[in-house]
């Protein structure tokens, strides 16, 4: 089965065609990795796939995990990594084991707070990307790639079917950016966890990712692999 199926799929903003015509598929467990030119619309498909923009059936269609965007409900499937997630909250009033829980309101309900068994959840994830010792500290004293691991943290904490990050190294040291790329490979692989990266950084994609595919004019094309049979179209 494929974890993300996107067919025919048109977008503009205004009057302004950003994606005319997506073809995209991304089998589950396999790792893909998405390049393209900065405002060749990466973004915007990641949006469109996460539900944050008005999507009609007659622009296509967006499956994921077998099932019509519109009808999917069950979001702790899917973790989600933003670019540079935290910048813009330097201040922001929240400690890392915080941020992490508030992933897991789905579970927790409107009426209560997190229990043993949540917090437990959250210890295991942060302890995952390494951050555990951190967990009291506010989310805004920790450095731009401790951040982005805490951000992983909270992608995890609901052992999601399908991780998309956007960007998610972007401002990230060298070694940091290695170490979470090794963190996000290895939940590939030993989780069968399918993974949907958005990168502007080329040169860590082999070894990383099994399909590179690449935005450009408002369309993809799959433009290499590690593992399949064919080069062009979906697999
Ligand atoms: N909210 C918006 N309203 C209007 N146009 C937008 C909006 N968001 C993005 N765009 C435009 O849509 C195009 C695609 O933007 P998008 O952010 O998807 O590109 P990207 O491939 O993610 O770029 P980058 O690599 O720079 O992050 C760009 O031309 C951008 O200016």
């Amino acid at each position: 089965m494929n974890a993300i199926e996107i067919k025919g799929l048109t977008f503009s903003y205004g009057n302004t065609p950003v994606l005319k015509g997506v073809d995209f598929s991304v089998p589950q467990g396999r790792f893909a990795a998405l390049i393209g030119a900065n405002g060749a619309g990466k973004s915007t498909l990641i949006k469109m796939l996460l539900g944050e923009l008005p999507f009609t059936g007659e622009t296509g269609t967006i499956k994921l995990m077998g099932q019509e965007l519109k009808q999917f409900g069950d979001w702790s499937q899917v973790g989600y990594v933003p670019q540079n997630g935290m910048a813009s909250y330097k201040d922001f009033p929240a400690s890392v084991e915080e941020i992490v829980q508030a992933n897991l309101y789905a579970r927790i309900g409107k009426f209560r707070f997190g229990g043993k068994k949540e917090k437990e959840l959250v210890d295991h994830a942060l302890c995952q990307v390494g951050m555990e010792p951190y967990k009291k500290r506010l989310i805004g004293r920790l450095s731009g790639g401790q951040q982005q691991r805490v951000l992983l943290a909270r992608a995890l904490v609901n052992c999601p079917r399908l991780l998309i990050l956007d960007e998610p190294t972007s401002g990230v040291d060298e070694t940091n950016t290695q170490e979470f790329y090794r963190l996000i490979k290895k939940f590939n692989r030993s989780e069968g966890m399918t993974v949907l990266m958005v990168t502007h950084d080329k040169s860590c994609l082999s070894g990383l990712a099994d399909d590179v595919w690449q935005v450009e004019d408002g369309r993809m094309e799959r433009i290499s692999e590690e593992r399949g049979e064919n080069c062009h179209g979906n697999i």
